[in-house]
């Protein structure tokens, strides 16, 4: 359950670290687009008013020029010198009051009558500018005006605004109070209006555009919204990279904190942390008497959904990653737990710990041991310890610890033995109890097999030790008939029960013991 959680997890996590980053670098790309296009607008809008203003400098220069005239030959052939060597302006004009006496072109004829007009804005300087006119003497197309004192000058419109732009826009001129000189293109009315008003940039549903404004004019550009889409495909290169490294690196992790979080190792850390296990007793038989008179406290792993995990799939993991000691500490706890009270009521009854090497070499399992049977009144007689063969690797630490749990009045006794190699000296130095022969020669018992040669060697070693024999795993009524005629003192197996939780442990003493207490007390004595 809790690892198909940790896929399901891990799944949406993977599906959001492709989505988020892509949809992020999507959403920077596009900010980017239009930020750059805004700049470009702003940038086109500040070409627009620098080239604006080089048209008037020019026709002020103009003006500055011409200086004073009375329409004679001279005045009038330096006016048109003056708007042939001008770039800026088309016509240089002269007036006598309010009448426009020459220009350029010659003195104007007396029936034509051309006043100075109202000024559409007047600009720094006291020049008034005119807009919109359609000149009389040389009929050329619509022009602005630029006057000052008694001159004037004609200028093109399209020349404040000719500037030559790398993508299609619309470039426009006003004065600062916002009264359009000059456009390139056709524009949406208010928009243009907006603009010519104010310094400012912007998109709408359609463009995107930009004003800026000095001195006397202010100038825009606009363009069609379609340019962002153009700049997204170039911030979309640069950016995809980057999301794409950022997706790989967070899938990377992703998958690094799923393998842990489902590493054997990190669920058996947190079965410990949620306190997942459970012990289970085995029922142990005296068979001079025939009566249980203990039990083997066997661990169990017992899953959130319900499932049974079986100690030889994760003891040897406990054992290696050094969580056994927990593990230890747990059973310890969950036995005094379990059977308390009835260690108090029937003192002659006994229950066997499982130890590991870990727990010999660190010795800590002493310690809770310790505490949890004086809190609950225990004898300490009546918890025994297994350690096995092959867990007596370092001897001299072993002994210490097995000496120690002699001292504190435990029994200790040799697991699995006849499988793990042990020399008769080194088991004669250690100061043990008991010897539980293993499934494997119990098994070999009535069969022609190599290991039932060996089955009553194995028994005599015990003797030779003048250690309690416990025969384990015994299946039929031969194997059991054949140990207690071995002289072997205590037997375990599913010939007499399976390991049981704990209150069907008791309940089986209790039915299996029934009728022969008295017995029994006779040999217990
Ligand atoms: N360090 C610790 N080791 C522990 C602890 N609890 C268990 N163990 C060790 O795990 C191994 C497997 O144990 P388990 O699956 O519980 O099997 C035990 C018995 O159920 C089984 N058994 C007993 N009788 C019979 C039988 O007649 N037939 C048959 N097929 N199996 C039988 O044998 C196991 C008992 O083994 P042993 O400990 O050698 O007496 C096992 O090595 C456990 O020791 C723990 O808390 N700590």
């Amino acid at each position: 359950m809790r690892r198909r959680i940790i896929i399901f997890l891990a799944l949406i996590l993977a599906i959001l670290a492709i989505v988020i980053p892509l949809a992020l670098t999507i959403h920077f790309s596009r900010e980017r687009a239009i930020a750059a296009e805004r700049a470009h607008m702003q940038e086109y809008a500040n070409w627009t008013l620098l080239r604006a203003e080089q048209v008037l400098t020019d026709a002020k220069d103009v003006l500055a020029q011409v200086g004073e005239g009375d329409c004679s030959v001279g005045h009038i052939e330096r006016m048109r010198q003056l708007a042939i060597d001008s770039g800026a302006v088309e016509e240089v004009g002269h007036y006598d009051g309010d009448r426009l006496a020459c220009t350029g072109w010659g003195k104007v004829p007396a029936d034509v009558v051309i006043g100075r007009g109202t000024p559409s804005a007047t600009l720094a300087g006291g020049y008034a500018l005119h807009l919109h006119v359609k000149p009389r003497i040389s009929h050329a197309r619509e022009v602005m005006v630029l006057g000052y004192r008694d001159h004037n000058v004609l200028i093109l419109p399209q020349r404040l605004v000719d500037v030559l732009s790398d993508s299609h826009m619309i470039l426009g001129i006003a004065t600062r109070q916002g009264t359009l000189i000059a456009i390139t293109g056709r524009a949406n009315d208010g928009l243009v209006g907006q603009l010519s008003r104010q310094a400012m940039t912007g998109m709408d549903d359609t463009d995107i555009y930009a004003s800026v404004q000095r001195g006397d004019l202010t100038a825009f550009a606009i363009a069609d919204r379609s340019a962002i889409d153009a700049k997204l495909g170039s911030e979309m290169r640069l950016l995809l990279p980057i999301g794409l490294v950022a997706s790989a690196i967070l899938m990377l992790l992703i998958l690094w904190v799923s393998r842990q979080r489902l590493s054997p190792e990190k669920e058996l850390k947190l079965a410990i942390r949620k306190r997942e296990f459970q012990v289970h007793y085995q029922p142990l038989i005296e068979l001079a008497t025939g009566y249980c008179v203990g039990a083997e406290a066997l661990v169990r792993w017992r899953r959130p959904d319900g499932r049974w995990i079986a100690p030889d799939l994760f003891i040897p993991l406990a054992e290696q990653s050094g969580l056994i000691l927990d593990i230890t500490d747990h059973v310890i706890e969950q036995v005094v737990a379990d059977l308390h009270a009835m260690l108090l009521a029937e003192q002659q009854v006994h229950v066997a710990i499982n130890i590991s090497a870990r727990d010999l070499e660190s010795g800590r399992f002493l310690d809770v041991l310790e505490r949890e049977i004086a809190k609950a009144g225990i004898a300490p007689g009546q918890i025994w310890l297994e350690v096995t063969e092959r867990s007596l690797i370092n001897p001299d630490t072993a002994r210490a610890t097995i000496a120690r749990a002699r001292d504190a009045g435990h029994l200790m006794a040799i697991d699995d033995f006849g499988t793990g190699y042990s020399s008769l000296s080194l088991l004669e130095t250690l100061p043990l109890d008991a010897l539980k022969i293993d499934k494997c020669f119990i098994d070999a018992i009535g069969r022609d097999a190599a290991a039932s040669v060996v089955t009553p060697h194995i028994i005599g070693m015990g003797r030779a030790l003048k250690l309690n024999l416990i025969a384990e795993g015994v299946e039929t009524r031969e194997q059991d008939a054949y140990v207690r005629k071995a002289g072997v003192q205590f037997a375990q197996g599913w010939y007499y029960a399976k390991a049981l939780p704990a209150d069907e442990f008791m309940a089986f003493y209790r039915d299996y013991n029934r009728g022969k207490r008295s017995r029994f007390l006779s040999v217990a004595a």
